[in-house]
This record gives C-alpha cells, structure tokens and sequence, in this order.
C-alpha cells in the first residue's frame, strides 16, 4: 500500500475542488487532486457546458425571428450535436488533467474516502488503495446528483437525469418532465426547439419557485406559444414503464394521465456524500456539509476539514463553487502560513447577497440578491420597483415583439438594492451591474450618476429610479 503527503488533498475535481488545487499550489502549497470519474466535473460533461450549447443556436433563433427582414435556416440538430460532443470534449478528460498536473498538483484517479480528518483512503480504478495524509486540510468538492423523488414506479422506469438529458444523442419524440425548476425550463425548451414534438412539463407548484414570480409567468407563457405542455400544481401519483426503455406513462393525482417514450427527472439535487468516509470524523453522510464562511466544516472535530461547491448546499452554481474555492484556498494558505486569516477576501460573503445567476431559456431569468419575498421574510422595510422591458428604445431596437420585465428591491432604510431580476432575451448581460449594486451597498442616489447609454437595454436601470421617484 503506497502513502502520500501533501499540504492539501482535495477530493472531487470538478470546477470548485479544481480551483481549490489552483489557489493553494499559486500560495506555495502543495495538492493532491483526487477525482472518481472526470477532471471537470459535471458541469463540463453533463450540466453547464452541454445544456448551453445546446441552447444558443436557440436563443439565436429565436432573436433573429424578432428582427423583420431576417431569416434563419432550420437548425440543423446534428451539427449542434456534434457541437455539443465537441464542447464536452467527447468526454475525455485529458486537457483538464494536464491543466491540473500543470499547477502543478498531483492528480489522482480514484474513489476518495476519509479515514480521518486528516487521511484519505484513495480506491483506484484497477482496485489498489493508496494512502494520503495532509499536512494542513482536506477539501471535500464533491458535488451533488440528482433527487429521484419517491414516486410509486418512477425509480424502475429508469428516468433520464440531467447526464441523459445534455449527452443525448437522438433527441426523443415525445417527453415527459417531472420538475419546474432550472433543469426542466432550459431542457424543456432545448428538447422541443431541437424536434421533440410533444414535451409535457409536470411542475408540483408554479415555475421557478424561488424566483421573482413574474419570471416563471413569462417563461411559462413562452413555454406555451412554443408548444411545450407546461402543467403547474401537477401531483405525480405514479409511473408505468412495463418494458425497460420502452414507453412510459405518468398517472397524475387527478386521474389524468400523459404517455411518452422518454422521462427526465429534473426535481432537485442532494449532496454527494455517501460513501465518502464522513463517519470517521463525526459527520453523518446524506445531508448538505454544513460549512461556515471561511468554508471549514462546523461540526467537525480537528478542524482541518473544508467542503466547497454544491456538496456545502449553499449555491448550486459553477461561479459561486468557483468563488468558495478562491476563497478556501486562499484561507488555507493564509492559515498554513500562520499570517492574518480575516481579511475581507478570505470569506464567503457573496452568498449572504444572495447568489447571481442566469438561466439560458427563452426569456433570459436572471436574478441577484433577494426576491421581494425573500426581503419581506428578513424582515427588511422595503420597496420594489418593477419596469416592463417593452417600453425601452433599447428593447425596440433589439426587435419586435420582445417580452421582458425587470424589478429591484430596494432597502429603504439604507436606500440600496437588496435585490434584482431581470427577464427578457439577452438580459444576461445586464446581470453583473446589479450584482455590483447589490454587494457594493452603493446607494440609488449614487446610481443615479451612472448614466446607462441610449438606445440599451440598461436604460432599465433609469427607468426603475424614475419610478422609484429620482
Ligand atoms: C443540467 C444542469 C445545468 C447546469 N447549468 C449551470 C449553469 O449554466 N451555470 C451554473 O453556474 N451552474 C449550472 N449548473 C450547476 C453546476 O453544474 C454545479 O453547480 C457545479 O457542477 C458544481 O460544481 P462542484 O465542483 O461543486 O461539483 P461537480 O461538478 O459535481 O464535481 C464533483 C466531482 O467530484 C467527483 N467525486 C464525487 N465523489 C467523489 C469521491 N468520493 N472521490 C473522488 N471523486 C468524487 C465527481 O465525479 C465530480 O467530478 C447546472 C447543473 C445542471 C444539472
Ligand atoms: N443556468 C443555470 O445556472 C442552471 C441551469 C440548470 C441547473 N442549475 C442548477 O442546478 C440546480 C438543480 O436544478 P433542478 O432544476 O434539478 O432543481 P431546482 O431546485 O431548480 O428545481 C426543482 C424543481 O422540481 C420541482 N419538484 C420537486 N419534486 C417534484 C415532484 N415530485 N413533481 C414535480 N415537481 C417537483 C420543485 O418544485 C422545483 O420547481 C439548480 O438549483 C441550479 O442551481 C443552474
């Protein structure tokens, strides 16, 4: 049995545990990577990257239908399939280990799991086990799966989850949702816009539940002109699939029933932390690893253990992973070397904002801080502007027929944006103002003198101060 140590073992290398080994090997540590399947994580082979290039030729098409005089030729689904394999880099993780090994940190292929808060029992694929120990910390970056919700037959009819869903390669006839969430939007839009001819969406409540509720009404009345079957309130009672693969047939509380030939369960993700050793150092596996802002794990003895990334449960987000990472790694150099530990930069302060982010449907859902819900429960005393994107020359300009909405909520006791959503296409990219507002703690009579160019979409922003009464 082989025996390793290193200043950091990171197990799980998808984007957070990647950029942990980045930020502790840049501060002079040294790192081992230790990764099950593939260097980048689902959301380079099976989340982020596939679903979006499946959806831009979308989000292309559907903006060039907005634009009189322009015409686009049908989209041709297998070159974006082919497009789609060539971006998940046909699941061959070679460049992202190179890049690992180039740090440079060690790279290890294999099932991770504590034996300690300060040891790592490494199961490689050919079944020998190494030993690790670290000097300073072990990472846990190991990310999340799917929920399968526990329905009469839903687990036998084998559904397609999100890895199913962006890695397909013919792309079903007739398909069936169970989910209203992030993964059913994107994927019910990419399934019907790339030929599926029937997609029904059973959501148990309304669309995009933690959202501002207009974005889920505007993405829901857009699901239906494109002809997606979207059902809000659906109760699933039970599935039939007599034969593995073959048809399926959801039953609904209501006695209603919808056939298809596929289903994707898009319900919501837990941790991934069975099997991965948590008992050894006190911890009970199945829940989100609870972490506090530096991302050192609370409840563990010794305190050398950190999670970052979908597994702590606190954004299941690349960026926001990304950002613990920068954060942890930077901790742990800060901690290693016994300097100050407590500066701004070194703790996750973002997630108290509320965490950024952008679905990529049709309209864009993108939303920064709190809802107006969500400020209410705080118990913050505020006001929420809303502003109808229609009426903005910028929006005109962009083409016909453009549905947007875009609201900020703002703190009235400290005149700041708490919160901001906006929904219409290519609203991404007016995301990052608004997170800048939200963090910086600017005030609106600040903001007043950032002057928002004409004809743009960012005119959204001096029409909202306008109604808010500036
Ligand atoms: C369909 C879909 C689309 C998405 N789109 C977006 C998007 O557009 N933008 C966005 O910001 N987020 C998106 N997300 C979320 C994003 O994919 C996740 O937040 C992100 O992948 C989490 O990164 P992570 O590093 O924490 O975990 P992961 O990416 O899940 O990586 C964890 C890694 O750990 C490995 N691992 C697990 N256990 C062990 C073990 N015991 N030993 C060794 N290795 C182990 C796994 O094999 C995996 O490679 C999407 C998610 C889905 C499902
Ligand atoms: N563009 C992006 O940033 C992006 C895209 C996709 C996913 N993601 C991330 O991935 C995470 C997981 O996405 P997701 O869509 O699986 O989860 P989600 O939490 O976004 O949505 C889950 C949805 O499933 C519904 N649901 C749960 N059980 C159900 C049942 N039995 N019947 C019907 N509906 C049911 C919930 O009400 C909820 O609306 C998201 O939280 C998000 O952070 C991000």
């Amino acid at each position: 049995m082989a025996h390793d140590e290193f200043d950091v073992i990171v197990i799980g290398a998808g984007p957070a545990g990647e950029n942990v080994a980045s930020r502790v090997v840049r501060g002079g540590l040294t790192a081992a990577v230790v990764e099950n399947r593939l260097a980048g994580g689902e959301c380079s082979y099976w989340a982020c990257i596939p679903s979006k290039t499946l959806l831009r030729p979308l989000a292309l098409a559907a903006e060039v239908s907005r634009v009189p005089g322009m015409r686009l030729a049908a989209v041709d689904v297998d070159a974006v399939l082919r497009r789609r394999n060539e971006a998940i880099s046909e699941l061959d993780d070679t460049g992202q280990v190179g890049w690992i090994e180039g740090l440079p940190a060690r790279f290890i292929r294999g099932w991770g799991r504590l034996t300690s808060s300060r040891s790592v029992a490494v199961r490689r694929p050919d079944g020998q086990e190494l030993t690790l120990s670290a000097r300073h910390a072990i990472v846990l970056a190991t990310g999340s799966t799917p929920i399968i919700p526990d329905i009469p037959g839903l687990a036998a009819a084998r559904p397609w989850t999100n890895r199913e869903i962006t890695g397909a390669d013919v792309i079903p006839e007739r398909l069936i949702i169970v989910g209203g969430g992030a993964v059913a939007c994107e994927m019910a839009q990419a399934m019907r816009g790339h030929g599926a001819r029937q997609v029904t969406v059973l959501a148990r409540g309304s669309l995009l539940r933690r959202a501002e509720p207009f974005a889920g009404e505007l993405l829901a009345e857009t699901m239906l002109d494109a002809g997606i079957d979207v059902r809000l309130n659906a109760q699933v009672a039970r599935v039939d699939r007599p034969e593995p693969g073959g048809e399926v047939t959801v039953h609904l509380a209501d006695a209603s029933c919808v056939e298809a030939n596929e289903i994707l369960v898009a319900a919501g993700r837990k941790a991934a932390s069975a099997g991965l050793g948590l008992e050894a150092v006190g911890l009970t596996p199945g829940s989100w690893l609870n972490v506090d802002d530096s991302l050192r794990a609370v409840d563990c003895p010794g305190g050398c253990l950190y999670a970052v990334g979908d597994l702590n449960g606190r954004s299941l987000l690349t960026h926001m992973g990304k950002y613990q990472a920068r954060v942890c790694g930077d901790v742990l150099v800060a901690r290693a070397r016994g300097t100050d530990d407590t500066a701004l930069s070194l703790r996750d302060h973002a997630h108290a904002y509320g965490a950024p982010y952008v679905l990529f449907t049709d309209p864009q859902v993108c939303s920064v801080g709190l809802t107006e819900a969500g400020a209410r429960a705080r118990g913050l005393r505020l006001r929420a502007v809303e502003y109808d994107l229609a009426g903005l020359a910028g929006t005109y300009v962009l083409g016909d027929n453009v549905r947007g909405r875009a609201k900020i909520v703002v703190d009235e006791d400290r005149r700041v944006v708490v919160g901001a959503t906006f929904v219409g296409p290519g609203t991404a990219e007016l995301l990052h103002a608004a997170t800048v507002a939200v963090t910086s703690g600017i005030t609106l009579d600040q903001l007043w003198h950032a002057v928002p160019a004409f004809p743009t979409v960012s005119e959204v922003w001096l029409r909202m101060l306008e109604a808010y009464g500036l």
